[in-house]
């Protein structure tokens, strides 16, 4: 079996949890999110299901291998990029890339025209021959891509693929991690950068020591609808009478804006026919997402209570 599955994650570090109880699958062709803020177990997460790390308790499938038992065959099947690129400065791309060539033990001659490909892609080709050293760090970023894919894997760990990069190259590596997962490769995207997880994931899972959330990403944005009502004169007075739906509502008030939390679409035209009878005279009603971040944001702190 493809894709992933963690039933019961656990890892301490002596007596300190790190992360406990993850259970989640990701599929093959899915590009799935791992967020959470520093300190959350991301990292640690990984490492487990990358065979660098055993975990405490429970166990995990990835490309069909066991991470307690999985050996040579998981690290042949899973690709790891790291947010240190780990180049060696003295030896060329090209000698760098034969380095991690050898480490997976591949025919050079087979797998270079696949490693050349990526090369022209991410804008490396005619570079092959220079030292690492001299690469600027967004170059050293995308060489470090390069290598994640050099033994064609079929599961993904990318940290922070685009960090350093100019909006041009992460444009690109974010399109080659969307034609990945075409492929039918599982990828797992670990990333601060809110606005590329909504751009690429289909799933998010938030961590904070534990799973808070695991929802598609349509789901998280729906979970942070609202209705922006504008009213002729002050707001606030109608907040009470809003907030009083059998649905009770979050409500918000600001100048002449009502901002009102919706858990379904449907609630909108309660909202306004409401404030209809309390005697607002309604300007205009807009519905609005909140971003992800704001209920990102709001997952980490209701998990912190
Ligand atoms: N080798 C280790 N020894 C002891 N504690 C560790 C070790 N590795 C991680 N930890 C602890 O486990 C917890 C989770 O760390 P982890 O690096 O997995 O977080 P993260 O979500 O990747 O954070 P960041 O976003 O900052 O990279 C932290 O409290 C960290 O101090």
């Amino acid at each position: 079996m493809g894709g992933i599955q963690v039933r019961g994650l656990a890892k301490r570090f002596g007596t300190r949890p790190a992360v406990e109880g993850l259970t989640f699958d990701v599929l093959p062709g899915e590009v799935f999110g791992l967020l959470g803020p520093n300190g959350a177990g991301k990292t640690t997460t990984v490492r487990m299901l990358t065979g660098l790390l055993q975990p405490s308790e429970g166990e995990a499938t990835v490309g069909g291998h066991s991470i307690r038992t999985g050996g040579e065959a998981l690290r042949g099947a899973v690709g790891l990029l790291t947010e240190q690129p780990g180049l060696y400065d003295r030896l060329t791309a090209r000698e760098n890339l034969r380095f991690f060539m050898k480490m997976h033990e591949l025919n050079e001659a087979a797998a270079w025209p696949r490693v050349q490909s990526y090369l022209e892609r991410f804008g490396l080709a005619g570079r092959e021959n220079d030292a690492c050293g001299g690469f600027s760090k967004g170059m050293r970023q995308k060489l470090a891509i390069v290598r994640t894919l050099v033994h064609d894997p079929q599961v993904i760990f990318l940290d922070e693929p685009t960090s350093g990069l100019d909006p041009e190259s992460a444009r690109v590596v974010r399109d080659a991690v969307a034609e990945l997962a075409t492929e039918g490769r599982t990828i797992v995207l670990c990333s601060h950068n809110l606005g590329e997880v909504e751009r690429l994931c289909s799933r998010v899972a938030v961590i904070q020591g534990r799973l808070l959330a695991l929802a598609p990403l349509g789901e998280l944005r729906r979970a942070g609808q609202s209705l922006e009502v504008r009213v002729e004169g002050e707001a606030e007075r109608f907040r009470p009478v809003v907030m009083a739906l059998p649905f009770k509502p979050n409500v918000l008030s600001e100048g002449g804006k009502l901002r009102v939390l919706l858990t379904e679409e449907s609630q909108a035209p309660e909202v306004l026919a409401c404030l209809v009878n309390a005697g607002a005279r309604v300007l205009s009603a807009i519905p609005a997402h909140r971003p992800l971040e704001e209920v990102y944001l709001e997952l980490i702190r209701q998990g912190r209570v």
